[in-house]
């Protein structure tokens, strides 16, 4: 049997689970997706292995993409270009709900590999694969509702100038292993939904949602070539992508050193539509005026959730110093109480980001961090990639360990004073992706919230998204934005017009 039909019925952990031991001297390989079919298979003859974070076994093979594989996935996506950018707004957008439907009938299948590729917990997969649901549904119907407005020029009654817009092309959609069906849609729906066509690369380190996500695609009728699928690493198979001159705009997903390299490899075709949503190093400021009952969790939850591996996670917490004294040690008798691995928290990815995250502990642990809670990682893990969420307070604001994205489950706690040194600290760093401020006095939600130099803030929240607003980075963390009318500026061409009928 293909694979897409074995894995497709498999829809609890223990049927998953079962296949997955029946095949372990011939793990599941997967296939591209070029062309609405499945099975071409990788010219190279080279496989990429796909580990289980939690055994640390092999998972199962994924195609090394070739230049020649991308190229026959963009032709694809050229051929079907011209009809598909034609089509209806109602004709994209029954296509989406169609997508969105199926997605949402097949829900437990996708959560139940997300959580055995990923290793986020199955809860955790689920509230995912709700929100790419939400993804397709939003851009269905977004393109139903769009405005524009006419109006006359200045003084020249008889002119009138008005925007249009036409889809931009061909679209490479490239995303990391953290959220790799979520971020993938949210890629995916606005590029079909504005009428691109596109060429979508996941993750190496985690494919098998993205592979599901094919198999949607064809039983929703998605006419063949609108969305292909292409397998491989970054410096192989993404690179050729991001390279193409048919593609006519990337939206990435991932690391600020790979968001450099992109933008250095497309800057000759000025006219490439770029955007790049990159990394993190989101400060959570405490102020003194809060309820440590409500700040302890939050704090945790933003640090913590997926064990740390989500761009927007708040990974240096700066506590007021009337409070820092008891919310210390309730943030580690919290993470202790509520973040057990193996029950409500999974491993990292992979060993190589074993080792990243490792390696920062290992600086903590030499610059005489304090570990309120978390160890040393062993040097060789031995079943699967598991790291004990870590509190460490101690280190100096120019260590490392506090400058750098981590993207692991470790937080580091610190002290302020004011007002003005809190937005300091907060604002001290090369990225500017995200941020966190706990504070129950309005005037400071507003005064502090509105210059901390980031593209998202919550006030007393946390990952609240409303799709319909601006998502992206300032600074390191990004280029551009999208959602809503931002996504619509990443997939489509605008041109204004002055029309003079007199
Ligand atoms: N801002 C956001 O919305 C957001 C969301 C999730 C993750 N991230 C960031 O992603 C990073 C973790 O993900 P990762 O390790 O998968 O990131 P990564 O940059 O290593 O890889 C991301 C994707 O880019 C591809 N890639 C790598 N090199 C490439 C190249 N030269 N050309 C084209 N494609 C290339 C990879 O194969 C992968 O598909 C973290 O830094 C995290 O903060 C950002
Ligand atoms: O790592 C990036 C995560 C993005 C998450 C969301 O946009 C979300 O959960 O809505």
């Amino acid at each position: 049997m293909d694979t897409i039909s074995a894995l497709w019925k498999l829809d609890t952990l223990e049927s998953a689970n079962g296949y997955l031991t029946s095949h372990e001297s011939n793990p599941p390989r997967l296939h591209h997706f070029i062309d609405g079919y499945f099975g071409n298979n990788s010219e190279s003859g080279k496989w990429i292995e796909s580990i289980n974070p939690r055994s640390g076994k092999l998972l199962l093979q994924i195609p090394s993409g070739t230049v020649t594989d991308v190229d026959r996935a963009v032709d694809a996506a050229s051929r079907a270009f011209p009809a598909w950018s034609k089509t209806s707004r109602q004709e994209r957008s029954q296509v989406l709900i169609r997508i969105s439907d199926i997605l949402n009938e097949q829900k437990e299948l996708f959560a139940v590999w997300e959580s055995i590729d990923q290793g986020k917990t199955l809860a955790r997969a689920r509230v995912e694969v709700e929100r790419a649901v939400s993804n397709f549904r939003y851009f269905a119907t977004y393109i139903l509702h769009e405005e524009g407005a006419v109006r006359y020029v200045d003084g020249q009654p008889s002119t009138l100038t008005y925007e249009n817009r036409s889809p931009l092309g061909v679209f490479g959609l490239i995303s990391p292993w953290n959220m790799p069906l979520y971020l993938l849609t949210w890629k995916i729906a606005p590029c079909i939904a504005f009428g691109c066509t596109g060429v979508a690369k996941p993750s190496e380190v985690t494919s098998i949602t993205a592979f599901l996500l094919c198999e949607v695609f064809r039983q929703a009728k998605l006419p063949v070539g609108v969305m292909n699928l292409v397998f491989g690493d970054g410096p192989g198979t993404g690179s050729a992508l991001v390279k193409s001159p048919r593609v006519r705009g990337v939206s990435f997903t991932g690391g600020t050193s790979t968001g450099i390299r992109i933008r250095q490899d497309t800057v000759a075709d000025i006219g490439k539509h770029l955007s790049l949503e990159l990394g993190g190093k989101n400060p959570t400021l405490v102020f003194d005026d809060v309820e440590l009952t409500k700040a302890v969790p939050l704090a945790a939850r933003a640090a913590f959730e997926n064990s740390g591996q989500i761009c927007l996670c708040g990974s240096r917490i700066y506590v007021q110093r009337a409070v820092y004294g008891k919310f210390l040690p309730a943030l580690a008798e919290y993470v202790q109480t509520h973040y057990k691995l193996g029950e409500t928290m999974g491993p990292v990815v992979s060993r190589e980001h074993y080792m990243k995250v490792r390696s920062y502990l290992v600086q903590a642990w030499e610059e005489n961090a304090v570990f309120h809670t978390g160890e040393l990682p062993d040097e060789a893990p031995q079943q699967g990639f598991w790291i004990t969420p870590t509190v460490l307070s101690g280190l100096n604001t120019d260590s490392r360990v506090m400058r750098e994205e981590i993207f692991g489950p470790v937080v580091t706690v610190c002290v302020f004073d004011t007002e003005e040194e809190a937005i300091a600290l907060a604002n001290d760093n090369p990225n500017g992706l995200a941020s966190i401020v706990m504070t129950n006095d309005l005037a400071r939600m507003r005064r502090v919230g509105e210059c901390i130099d980031s593209g998202l803030v919550w006030v007393n929240c946390w990952l609240v998204r409303e799709l319909g607003t601006g998502f992206g980075g300032m600074k390191a963390s990004g280029t551009g934005r999208e959602g809503g009318a931002f996504s619509r500026d990443v997939f489509t061409n605008l041109r204004t017009l002055h029309v003079s009928h007199s």
